[in-house]
């Protein structure tokens, strides 16, 4: 049963109980321009300088002055059996943090008041300051303010209804479900469906986004009418794509005759009035609140489309290894905190070493949506050039995400890895065991290959002959896990959602408004209403493509 609520500082998890946030010490922490900013501005200052001081020793060198390099940096996390009893060891010994590394970015993490974050964002607070909202996604797996997590479970007892009430055939016999979304209200689903459905899904689930009628027309020519359900799913039941798309969906289900199509509609939002105007009748809309990102938002009812796959236990078992990695992100300090830890060395990279990206790839095949998930949790949360308080940071934010599956992109990019001008940390993602029946031949190769990787990065070879020397010295981290399962897929994405929001304190942003991508989405209305007014490169190509005013 999923069901846990979070004391209000560092101190451990409590099941079913909500410890008091009452007299929690210290300033409102968003307050613009106050003083306890300017010293705390000094102090991260100091704490960055120290860090820039460092010496930098090399993987080799780290691992030759230290025995129990292996030991402390890489950690082995039991996910526990509600989670599906699997577990995921985290390798993070392969990169250059060291003793005094880690005691610099304690003391950075300190200055950030990374405690207090963490306490504010667990126990529902208006973490996301320029929106004057909460970022409450933990909620919906059981962990947060009591409050929350009694909507959320309320919530999901509403989503468990319907699924329960399909598989059992109230909307008549049901193969497909084409889910409609774009962004957060997409990604999470297209990886989990991928990595969790390929065999034995109660239900076909199509996962249509782009705006590009080629996706939408894809998907319907899998699906047979008759037997189809469509997901709107759309945070604000706003979104130009979603709508249009859904618009397309219904007229599908019209033309073919079928009786009853919005009957067949269910709505997945934040903004349940819309849908119920849009036409969705009101027991098929599955709202979630306002508080809960769309970008974290798989776990509430934008996670339907897993949850009518696998079924509501395997949903469940989702939710709690996601729960698994809020309980240990909460009570584990400094560097034993494993998103926290990853943090510190993405910030290694990124402001110590001058890295500008970082990679990401999966030796699993099922995992080969996941970079493109991590782009959007990673660089819309992150990709931001004003702190908390509104002043221009003061150096990079976001690395720029990429990867892809392995083996495929060994034959294609580690060309660039190895040997290139960029130094690029590189992520490993993979599975014990296997997720096919094939000759185990496979999955030995496969994870032959993966661990030679990290090797070879990291030894090099050096040859009088520059094109066939690699410099090594080259860092990576492996998260290596027993299986791939509903339990350890949660527990993955939770990590990085809690990655991502460490390195947001580590850096004084707000990681939960993405304002970015409004200005692009305000000039296409504008082109859509006519009459505006562009640059004359804009104008030609408008006038070209037949789009002018
Ligand atoms: O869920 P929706 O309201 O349709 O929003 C879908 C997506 O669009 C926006 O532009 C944001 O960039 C995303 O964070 C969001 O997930």
């Amino acid at each position: 049963m999923l069901r846990c609520t979070l004391g209000p500082r560092a101190g451990p998890v409590h099941r079913g109980r909500q410890i008091s946030t009452r007299g929690r010490p210290g300033p409102p922490r968003f307050q613009r321009g106050s003083c306890a900013n300017v010293s705390t501005n000094s102090t991260v200052q100091a704490a960055w300088d120290h860090l820039k001081s460092l010496p930098k020793p090399t993987l080799a060198d780290l691992f030759a002055a230290d025995p129990a390099r292996l030991e402390t940096f890489s950690t082995r996390l039991e996910l526990g059996e509600e989670a599906g009893g699997d577990g995921i060891r985290f390798d993070w010994s392969k990169t250059h943090l060291d003793a005094a590394h880690i005691a610099g970015f304690d003391a950075l993490a300190a200055a950030r008041d990374f405690a207090g974050r963490r306490a504010a964002l667990l126990n529902g607070e208006k973490i996301n300051n320029t929106e004057g909202r909460a970022a409450e996604h933990t909620a919906q797996r059981g962990v947060g303010r009591e409050s929350s997590v009694e909507e959320a479970m309320a919530l999901h007892g509403r989503t468990k209804a319907l699924v329960e009430a399909i598989h059992e055939g109230a909307l008549g016999p049901i193969h497909h479900l084409i889910h409609i979304g774009i962004g957060g209200s997409a990604l999470g689903p297209a990886l989990a469906i991928d990595a969790l459905a390929r065999h034995g899904a109660h239900v076909h689930v199509h996962v249509v986004a782009n705006i590009d009628g080629c996706a939408l027309e894809a998907a319907l020519a899998k699906a047979d009418p008759e037997t189809t359900l469509i997901a709107v799913a759309s945070k604000t039941f706003t979104t130009i794509e979603t709508m249009t798309n859904a618009h397309s969906a219904l007229n599908w289900l019209k033309e073919a005759g079928v009786e009853d199509p919005y009957g067949r509609v269910v709505a997945l939002t934040a903004s349940p009035d819309k849908a119920v105007e849009w036409g969705v009748d009101e027991t098929r809309v599955l709202p979630f609140p306002e508080s809960v990102g769309g970008r974290y938002s798989l776990w509430s009812s934008i996670g339907f489309p897993v949850a009518l796959a696998l079924g509501w236990d395997g949903f469940t078992e989702f939710l709690e290894g996601a729960a698994a990695i809020d309980r240990h992100f909460a009570s584990a300090e400094g560097a034993e905190n494993l998103p926290l830890r990853a943090a510190y060395g993405d910030q290694f990279y990124s402001r110590l070493m001058g890295c500008q990206t970082r990679a990401c790839f999966a030796y699993d095949e099922r995992l080969a949506l996941l970079p493109d998930y991590l782009q959007q949790l990673e660089m819309e949360s992150n990709g931001k050039a004003v702190t908390f308080d509104g002043a221009p940071v003061d150096g990079p934010t976001s690395a720029i995400t990429w990867g892809g599956v392995g083996t495929d992109a060994q034959h294609a990019v580690f060309q660039l890895l190895h040997q290139g001008t960029h130094v690029v940390p590189v992520d490993f993602i993979t599975s014990i065991a296997p997720g096919h029946d094939l000759d185990p031949a496979h999955h030995r190769i496969l994870l032959m290959n993966c661990f030679a990787q990290g090797a070879a990065l990291m030894a090099g070879r050096h040859s009088d002959d520059g094109a066939r020397s690699y410099p090594g010295n080259r860092p990576s981290a492996t998260m290596l896990i027993d299986d791939l399962s509903p339990g350890t897929l949660g527990a993955l994405i939770a990590f990085h959602e809690h990655r991502t929001f460490a390195n947001a304190v580590l850096l004084g942003i707000n990681p939960f408004d993405q304002f970015g991508v409004e200005l692009g989405k305000e000039i296409a209305k504008s082109i859509e209403k006519g009459g505006a007014q562009f640059d004359p490169s804009t104008t030609a190509l408008l006038a070209e493509a037949g789009l002018s005013a």
